[in-house]
């Protein structure tokens, strides 16, 4: 998989276009680094965030979501849009919050490695996102983050892979601040979607935002960042 810019159109959109748009959430606790991991990954497509120094990383607790967007080549010419929502982890901004989790098809479930309860909170948001949506509509992917503080970590592993496993979903570690497999996770949600768009295990809805069939000129001109409290409404 290669991801593109999501600003000039390449050969390749040229000759596949940009067909679907995935919806994908991230979700976790305050502070666990959810908006820190989503502007790498955005940055990251633009090649202008290289391994950072720690203040580059530190951002302020997000207020209710915000929105991201990044193009991504699943093969074959094949290219998708990504549009990422990164929701506030404070309590405060939970009624926001919630009323995204019904058109999303992806979710980054995020913790951070350092701290347990963070992680002790996972099937309760995943509790959430199912309750709203139905069971078997949203692919789920668990992220360990923070996984450069090795010194401080109190969340095995393997106890996440376990976790993981009980959910249904897959399990990685990833650190912002290393830059390590936070292409990955993103990349092994989409094709994972992906996959089950094509076995007919997730269908397109009209009445549903989580995948859309969008035409070229609705690509991004540039990966964006919008700030906005209520319902997206493209
Ligand atoms: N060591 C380390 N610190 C990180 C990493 N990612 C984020 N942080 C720090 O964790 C803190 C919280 O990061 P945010 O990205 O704001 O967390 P968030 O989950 O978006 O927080 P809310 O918006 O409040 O939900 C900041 O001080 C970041 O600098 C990482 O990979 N490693």
């Amino acid at each position: 998989m290669t991801a593109g810019p999501g600003g000039g159109e390449t050969p390749a959109m040229e000759a596949g276009g940009c067909r679907y748009q995935f919806r994908i959430l991230l979700l976790g606790d305050a502070a666990v680094g959810k908006t820190s991991l989503l502007r790498r990954y955005v940055g990251g497509a633009l090649g202008t965030l290289a391994p950072a120094p720690e203040a580059e990383l530190q951002s302020e607790p997000t207020v209710g979501v915000e929105f991201y967007s990044r193009l991504l080549q699943l093969g074959a010419g094949r290219w998708v849009k990504l549009q990422l929502w990164d929701t506030a982890g404070q309590e405060r901004f939970r009624c926001i919050t919630r009323s995204f989790y019904r058109n999303v098809v992806g979710v980054l479930l995020v913790f951070d490695v350092t701290n347990r309860k963070s992680f002790e909170h996972i099937p309760h948001w995943h509790q959430e996102v199912v309750a709203t949506q139905g069971p078997d509509k949203a692919i789920f992917l668990l992220v360990g983050h923070k996984s450069d503080l090795q010194n401080t970590r109190c969340v095995s592993a393997q106890e996440a892979e376990e976790l993981a496993a009980s959910l249904g979903m897959a399990f990685m570690e990833t650190s912002a601040k290393n830059n390590c497999n936070v292409d990955l996770a993103f990349d092994t949600l989409a094709d994972t979607i992906q996959q089950a768009l094509q076995q007919g295990n997730i269908k397109l809805e009209e009445d549903w935002g989580g995948i859309r069939l969008i035409k070229k000129t609705q690509t991004p001109q540039h990966p964006s960042r919008q700030q906005q409290a209520g319902p997206c409404q493209c």
